[in-house]
Formats: C-alpha cells, structure tokens, sequence
C-alpha cells in the first residue's frame, strides 16, 4: 500500500478518512484551531474523550512548531481536565511557546468552549529531532 505520509496525521491530515482533520492558523506567536466533538468523539455520554482532548492539546503545540519550520516531538505534556467538554460545542484551541533552551522547548495550550470556559490546558516540552 502506498504511504501518504502526513496527509495521514490522525489530528490534522487531509487524507485520514477517520481524523479529526484539523486546521490552524498561526498568528505571529500564537496558534489557533477550532473543532467541534461529535459523538464518535466521546466516552461518557455526552462527552468528549479525555484521550482526544489531549490529542488537541498535543496537536495545536505540535504543529505551531511544525508551521514555524521545527521539527520536534512531544517528549512530555501534562494535561488538566477543569470541566466536561460537551459533544457538539465549537471548541476554540490556543497554543504558545513559554521557553526555548538548548534542544527543549516548553510549551502550552488551552481549550476554551462555547461559553467562554477554560475546559483544558496542557503544558509539554518538546524535542527538537533535528540537531539544532
Ligand atoms: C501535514 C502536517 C503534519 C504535521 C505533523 C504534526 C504531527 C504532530 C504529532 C503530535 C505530536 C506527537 O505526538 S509526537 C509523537 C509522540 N512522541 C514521540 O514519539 C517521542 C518519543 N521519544 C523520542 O523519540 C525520544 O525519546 C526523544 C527524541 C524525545 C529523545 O531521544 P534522544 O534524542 O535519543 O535523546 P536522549 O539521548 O535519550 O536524551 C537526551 C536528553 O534528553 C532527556 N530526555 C530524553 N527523552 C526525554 C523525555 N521524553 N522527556 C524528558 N527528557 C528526556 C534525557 O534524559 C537526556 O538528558 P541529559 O542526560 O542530557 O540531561
């Protein structure tokens, strides 16, 4: 079977008949994405997986650095859960750098609902795999 590479990232490739096919836009430092859960998304009813959750977190900070020309992976994240995150509610997804040192780079990102919540945040540090 012929690969297709990153069309296939489960979180935002084009090509992944079963991903969440997200899209970003990156604005000087920050970068944002929007996603709303349905209910193959969710574990208990009615809401999303925390797993997933995470994935968006992960994911907003993986590509604001893949969108920037590094190339890094997560090599630790931390994720707090402050309120259910609701199926069929738009999602609004942020992510930053906080530090840079030597080949580590911390970062984080958040997810705010609908009505204006805080439903997640995470903070990860990434490696860069690229010898710089
Ligand atoms: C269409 C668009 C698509 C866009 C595509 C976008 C895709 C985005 C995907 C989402 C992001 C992901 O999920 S990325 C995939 C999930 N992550 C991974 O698979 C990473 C798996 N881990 C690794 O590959 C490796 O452990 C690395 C690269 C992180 C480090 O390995 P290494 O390079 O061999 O480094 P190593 O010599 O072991 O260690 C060097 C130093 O770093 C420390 N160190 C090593 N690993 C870690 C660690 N995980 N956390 C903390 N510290 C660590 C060591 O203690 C050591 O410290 P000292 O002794 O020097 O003090």
């Amino acid at each position: 079977m012929e690969r297709q590479g990153e069309e296939m990232c489960f979180a935002c490739g084009p090509k992944n008949p079963i991903g969440l096919k997200l899209e970003f836009e990156l604005n000087d430092d920050i970068i944002e994405s929007k996603f709303t859960p349905e209910e193959v998304h969710q574990g208990f009813d009615g809401i999303m997986h925390g797993g997933l959750v995470s994935t968006l977190l992960d994911e907003i900070m993986a590509n604001m650095l893949y969108l920037q020309g590094v190339k890094a992976v997560t090599a630790k994240m931390e994720t707090k859960f402050r309120k259910p995150v609701e199926i069929g509610q738009e999602l609004t997804i942020t992510g930053w750098i906080e530090r840079e040192k030597k080949r580590t780079i911390n970062t984080a990102a958040k997810i705010i609902n609908q009505e204006g919540q805080k439903v997640a945040e995470a903070e990860a540090v990434f490696m860069r795999i690229d010898g710089k």
